[in-house]
């Protein structure tokens, strides 16, 4: 199968490092990326081939990866109409709807629209995908397989929940992030070398997650056995309720999951 990005920014690479990492043939990966910096570190990390603009050859492909900003995604598809056949076009673009890019892209309906997240880079990423009814199960299939190769996957059988699974784990990583540099920063605090709070804090995050993935019983019932009764761990859980932590993040996700929609109502304007 050969696939071509269309934009070869951070996520682009996160895809393209995963797949190649999984074995994927470099020399049947190619990506149209305007920024000749960008350009230069795919082809140095990768061998990809790359192109800086919509060159015929670059679009001989199977499969279409759509990997510019929503914002950047009509002007960046306008080149590619004339090229467009029987590939299989799948966009990573959050907010954007199906039946939008559909028109950008001459009325093409052999779409699908996914999301991914950065720990694609290490194989270890979970992507929702939604495909419109005229994709056949070899398109699903290819499209799977694209994104399986960079981590876990599901289908979502409604397009609306691409925004809630954009809010969930398409930005998830970063709250994650935010959570190891809030504990990190805490360790140093408390007079920790920045060497030994980050194996503190990483180990943790890691070591937690993965007793989570692998424990048959949910993470509330975890989280009580860290808990003693009068212990250390109550006495930071009440002051982060009273902080308003577990609200807060509750609130946030629920703040992205708008910006999604938001996002997808403007784009359908233009
Ligand atoms: N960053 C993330 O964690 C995730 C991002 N996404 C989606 O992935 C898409 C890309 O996001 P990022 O990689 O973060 O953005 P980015 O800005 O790093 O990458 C976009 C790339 O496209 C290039 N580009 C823009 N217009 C172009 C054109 N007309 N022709 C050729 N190249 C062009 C830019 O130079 C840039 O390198 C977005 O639609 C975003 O919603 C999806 C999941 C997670
Ligand atoms: O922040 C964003 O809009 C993109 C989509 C999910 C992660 N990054």
């Amino acid at each position: 199968m050969k696939i071509t990005f269309l934009g070869g920014g951070n996520m682009a690479n996160a895809l393209i490092g995963g797949l190649v990492g999984k074995g994927f043939a470099a020399a049947d990966i190619a990506a149209v990326e305007r920024e000749p910096d960008n350009r230069a570190k795919l082809e140095a990390a990768y061998g990809i081939r790359t192109y800086a603009g919509p060159d015929a050859e670059a679009w001989n492909c199977d499969l279409i990866v759509l990997a510019v900003k929503p914002q950047q995604m009509k002007e960046a598809c306008a080149p590619l109409l004339p090229h467009l056949r029987q590939q299989l076009v799948v966009s990573i673009a959050a907010g954007l709807r199906l039946a939008d890019l559909s028109r950008w892209l001459g009325g093409h309906r052999r779409l699908v629209r996914t999301m991914p997240n950065t720990p694609a880079l290490i194989g270890a990423g979970v992507t929702g995908l939604y495909a419109l009814p005229e994709v056949d199960a070899a398109g699903r299939a290819a499209a799977e397989r694209v994104l399986q190769a960079v981590g876990s996957t599901l289908w979502i059988a409604d397009e609306a929940l691409m925004d809630s699974v954009t809010a969930v784990s398409g930005s998830g990583p970063a709250y994650v992030f935010l959570f190891i540099e809030a504990l990190q920063q805490a360790a140093l605090d408390l007079g920790f070398a920045p060497e030994q709070a980050r194996q503190l804090a990483i180990e943790t995050t890691l070591g937690a997650a993965k007793l989570a993935a692998q424990s048959a019983e949910p993470a509330s019932v975890l989280r009580e056995r860290v808990t003693s009764k009068g212990g250390t761990t109550a006495a930071a859980l009440a002051k982060m309720d009273e902080c308003g932590v577990l609200a807060g993040i509750v609130a946030g996700v629920i703040a992205a999951d708008a910006r999604g929609r938001e996002l997808g109502e403007l784009l359908g304007k233009d």
